[in-house]
This record gives C-alpha cells, structure tokens and sequence, in this order.
C-alpha cells in the first residue's frame, strides 16, 4: 500500500479512511491527547489469578486519594471486571457528556469498568484480543479523564492480550506493580509477570506481598496461612523493589463485597498497606503527603 502523507486532521476521508496505518496513528493521537493530562499512569498486574491484584488497585487508588491527589481507576480487565463491584458502583452505566465518555463518579474517584457496558453483571464477554485492544483503546481516548495525577489500571491476571494492548498504547507509563501472595505457585507465576514487564520496557515499581500470614483475634498470633516472605526473596532475586507484605485480614472481602475499600476502614491491613503507598510513591519521586 502506497504511503499517505495527508494531515489526517484535514483530510477529507478522515473517518473513513481505509489506511489501517493512517486510522491507528489517528487513535494513538486521540490516547496520547487523554493521557498527556495523566502525570502517572501505573498497571496492577500479577502472574495468576485471585491473589488481590484488584484489591490492591482499588484500595491504592482510594489511599492516592486520601492524600491529595487526583485519581481515576481503568478497569483493564475486560471480560472479568471486578473494579466496580469492589468500588461499590457496579450498577452504573455509560453515559456520554460533552467531552466524551463521563467516568463513573465513586466517592471522587474517576473509574471506568466494561461492567458499566453489561446489561447484567453475570453477562459474560466472550471477545479475542483485538476487541479487548479496542475497548481499552476507547476507554483511554473516549472517556473525560480531565486532569489527573495517577490513573491505577488494574489488568487481568497473567500474560495475556491486555497488558501489551496498554503497553502499546501508553508508552510513557510509570510503572508496574506485581501483587503475588506467598505460596511457590503463585511465585511462580509472578516470575513470569515480572519478566512479562521488563521484555516490555516498563519500569518495575516492586513486588506487593499480598495475603501474608493471619493473625489470630483471639491470641494475636502469626498463623503463616501460605507462608511468608516468598513475595521479598522473588523480589529480591529477581533485582526489583519489595513494596511490603500485607496480611490476611477477615475484614477485606466482607468490605470489598459491599464496595468499601479496606484502607477506608480501622483494619488489621491498613498499616502494611499505607507503607506499600509510601514505597509507590518514593519509587516515583513524588512527595508524601498526610494522611
Ligand atoms: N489481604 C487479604 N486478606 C483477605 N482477603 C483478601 C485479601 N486480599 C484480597 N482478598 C480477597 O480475595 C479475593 C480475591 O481478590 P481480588 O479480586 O482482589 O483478586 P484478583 O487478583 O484481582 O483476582 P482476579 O483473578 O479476578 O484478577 C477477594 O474476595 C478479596 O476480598
């Protein structure tokens, strides 16, 4: 195909243009317009699935906000959204507005969910990787972010199709954040996700331990459910930053499941979880603000 030198912005075809080259150059403008009104775009992802990486995005996005900053959380996980349940806003809906898509307003926080586009929540979304690079690609470019100082994105598990979708669409982005718990398996796996963003050129921001002992109510104490301290030995061969272990608390599925942060909370895990913050922060050179 001959190469077309048009200024897409004024040409005629714009819209249906049939270039492929020409309509991705079109959208990368369209997402790096967005975003350049993001100062800190970091990904939540971990190597397998259920060890807490959304309730690590949510509840550091909440922390984020109790400090002063402005925060949006992109659900990236397109055919598992659990963000919105987790944020309590799980039956709002897409609306349009002047400047584009509106996110959903959770307390103050900017989120956008594939749930929001669901008729029911249990409705699955059966959709190959280019569809998933397309709604993400929207979610990004479409929707009036406005002004932020972090948009969390919160991936699904693994090394799939989403990951490199953000990656590709956000060359500038801050940082990743592994979530492993302790047991070999999901190590293991986290391994792969920390390798997974280093042949991607993202920054490692460091590894969170997440579900890292229980301490008994009754007698207080350490009750080493999966083990401990596998999160900080990976990290440590593996030459990136430990954030810090949280530990299990009763408390957190109970609150994620009325759509209230732990960290909102006087939890046994808000502690640990405060000091992963400081550890994201100082990673980035941004200042630590009061809580
Ligand atoms: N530290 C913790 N203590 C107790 N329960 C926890 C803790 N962290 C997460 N959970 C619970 O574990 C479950 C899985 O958490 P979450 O949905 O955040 O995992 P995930 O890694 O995002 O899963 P997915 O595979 O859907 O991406 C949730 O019910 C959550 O409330």
């Amino acid at each position: 195909m001959e190469e077309c030198d048009s200024k897409c912005e004024a040409c005629a075809t714009r819209g249906t243009c049939t270039d492929p080259r020409k309509e991705m150059d079109v959208e990368l403008r369209a997402v790096s317009a967005r975003m350049g009104r993001v100062k800190h775009k970091i990904m939540i992802a971990s190597g397998k699935g259920g060890v807490g990486k959304s309730t690590v995005a949510v509840n550091l996005a909440r922390v984020l906000q109790a400090r002063g900053f402005r925060v949006g959380v992109l659900d990236a996980d397109i055919t598992g959204p659990s963000t919105a349940k987790l944020l309590g806003v799980e039956r709002e809906r897409l609306l349009a507005g002047p400047g584009g898509i509106e996110p959903v307003d959770s307390k103050g926080l900017k989120v956008i969910s594939m749930a929001f586009a669901l008729s029911d929540p249990s409705s699955a979304v059966v959709w190959r990787g280019p569809m998933k690079m397309a709604a993400i690609k929207q979610f990004l470019a479409d929707v009036s972010w406005g002004d932020l100082d972090f948009l969390i994105i919160d991936l699904p598990p693994g090394t799939s199709d989403e990951p490199l979708s953000v990656v590709q669409l956000l060359p500038d982005l801050t940082g990743a954040v592994i979530v492993t718990t302790p047991q070999e398996v999901a190590l293991l796996d986290s391994r792969k996700a920390v390798n997974m963003v280093k042949a991607m050129g993202v920054p490692l921001l460091g590894i969170v331990e997440n579900m890292s002992g229980l301490r008994c109510p009754h007698c207080g104490e350490v009750i080493d459910i999966f083990k401990t301290g596998g999160g900080e030995r990976a990290a440590e061969e593996l030459a990136v930053p430990f954030l810090g272990a949280i530990p299990l608390d009763p408390e957190i599925t109970p609150l994620g499941d009325e759509g209230v942060a732990f960290v909102d909370r006087d939890t046994a895990a808000k502690e640990s979880f405060e000091r992963v913050v400081d550890g994201i922060l100082g990673q980035i050179g941004e200042e630590k603000r009061a809580v």
